[in-house]
C-alpha cells in the first residue's frame, strides 16, 4: 500500500475487510474469449483454465502475467514453545533464517528453479510472543503493528505473492486458532507439526486446549483470536493476503500455518480470500478440514508439511505455467489448424 500504516488502530482492519475490492469481470470475460480461440479443444487444460481467468479476476488484467512472482516467508518466534510443543528447539527459527539468507532451504532451491523473488521478513526474533495459555499474544498496537507491517510487505510491484512462514511451536499456535474459530475439540486440530511424539502430541493438545479456554468468548471474534492467540507471522501473513487484495496481487497461500492466518480474515468477511488459493494440502493432519471449511481446492495434494511457503511455491510453479500457456499459445487461425467441426 502507498502509504504509511504504521500506527493503524486495531479496529481499522475491520473496516479494510468491509471495503474489499471485488474482481475484473471484464478482464475474466477477456479470457474466455481469448481461450475459445487456442489451438486445443475447449476445456482440455482442466483447472489450469480456471488458474488463468483467476489470475485475470484479482491482477485486473488479461491476459493475466506471471512475470514477478514472489514467495514472502513470515518468521516468527512463539513462547508456547517453552510447554515443549515442538520437536525441536526454538533456536531453529533464527537458524533456518540464517539458512533462507544463505540459499540452504528448500524454499531456495524452488525460487532457484521456477526463478521467483524471495524475501525473508524475520520478526523481533529475539522477541517471542507471550505462553499463550498464559497471556495475550499481543496488545491491540502490537498486533496492528503487526498487521501493517505484513501490509508494507507487499510492495515492490509482484504479480503472483506466495504466502510461507517459519517458526518453531506454530502448529500449535495455528490449532489454536482453528480450534478458537471451528469449536470442535483441540485434538480435531492438533497433529504432530515438526514430529513431536506422543508425549509432545499430549503437551501440544492440552496447550492448545489452555489457551482457547483461557479466552473464553474472545473466541466468537476472529480479530480477538489473532490479537490473543496468535504470533507475529502470523499477523504479518494475515495483513499481507489483506493488502494483496487491495493491489490486485492474487495470493497462493501454504500449508497448515499460513492458512491459519488467511482463515483470520475468512472468518471476518466470507470472501476475503477470493484472491488466494491454497498451494497445497498439508500432511497435518486437521489442514483438509481447515481448507474444507473455506470452500477451497488445493492445487497440490503432495503430502508435504515443511513450512517456509514450500508448498505454494510449487504450486504457483503450475500457476505460472498456466499462464504462460494462455499468454503465448497460437489460435487456431494464426496455426492454420482447422476447428472443431469444420
Ligand atoms: O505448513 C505446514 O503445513 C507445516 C506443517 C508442519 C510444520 N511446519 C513448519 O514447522 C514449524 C512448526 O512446527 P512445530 O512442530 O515447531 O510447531 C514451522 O516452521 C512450520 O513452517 C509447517
Ligand atoms: C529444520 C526445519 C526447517 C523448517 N522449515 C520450515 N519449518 C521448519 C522446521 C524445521 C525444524
Amino acid at each position: 500500500m502507498s502509504t504509511s500504516l504504521t500506527g493503524l488502530p486495531f479496529d481499522d482492519f475491520r473496516s479494510l475487510l468491509a471495503r474489499l475490492p471485488g474482481p475484473d469481470e471484464v478482464a475474466v470475460g477477456k479470457v474466455r474469449h481469448r481461450d475459445r480461440q487456442l489451438t486445443k479443444p475447449a476445456g482440455s487444460l482442466g483447472e489450469l483454465e480456471g488458474y488463468v481467468e483467476w489470475l485475470a479476476a484479482w491482477q485486473g488484467k488479461a491476459p493475466p502475467r506471471v512475470d514477478r512472482p514472489l514467495v514472502a516467508v513470515f518468521a516468527g518466534n512463539h513462547g508456547i514453545t517453552a510447554k515443549g510443543v515442538s520437536a525441536f528447539p526454538a533456536s531453529v527459527t533464527q537458524q533456518m533464517v540464517e539458512n533462507f539468507t544463505a540459499g540452504g532451504a528448500a524454499i531456495n532451491q524452488i525460487c532457484v528453479a521456477f526463478d521467483f523473488g524471495l524475501k525473508v521478513f524475520d520478526l523481533a526474533l529475539h522477541l517471542p510472543t507471550p505462553d499463550i495459555t498464559e497471556a495475550d499474544a499481543f496488545d491491540e498496537a502490537g498486533c496492528a503493528a503487526t498487521m501493517a507491517f505484513g501490509m508494507e510487505a507487499v510492495a515492490g510491484g509482484m504479480d503472483l505473492l506466495v504466502i510461507g512462514e517459519m517458526g518453531i511451536g506454530n502448529t500449535t499456535v495455528a490449532a489454536a486458532i482453528y480450534h478458537a474459530l471451528y469449536g470442535g475439540t483441540a485434538e480435531d486440530w492438533v497433529g504432530r507439526g515438526t514430529g513431536v511424539d506422543d508425549e509432545g502430541l499430549a503437551r501440544k493438545r492440552a496447550a492448545v486446549a489452555a489457551a482457547v479456554a483461557r479466552i473464553g468468548d474472545a473466541r466468537k471474534d476472529p480479530l480477538e483470536v489473532l490479537r490473543r492467540i496468535g504470533g507475529r507471522e502470523i499477523a504479518a501473513m494475515a495483513g499481507a493476503i489483506l493488502a494483496a487484495r487491495f493491489e490486485q496481487v492474487p495470493v497462493i497461500i501454504d500449508g497448515f500455518v499460513a492458512t491459519a492466518a488467511a482463515t483470520i480474515l475468512h472468518a471476518m468477511a466470507p470472501g476475503a480470500l477470493d484472491h488466494c488459493l491454497i498451494g497445497h494440502i498439508s500432511a497435518e493432519h486437521a489442514h483438509r478440514e481447515a481448507v474444507r471449511r473455506l470452500g477451497k481446492r488445493p492445487v497440490l495434494d503432495l503430502g508435504m508439511r515443511l513450512g517456509e511457503g514450500s508448498g505454494a511455491a510449487m504450486a504457483a510453479a503450475v500457476v505460472k505455467g498456466a499462464a504462460a500457456i494462455h499468454a503465448g499459445m497460437a489460435t487456431f487461425t494464426q496455426a492454420g489448424v482447422a476447428e472443431k467441426g469444420a
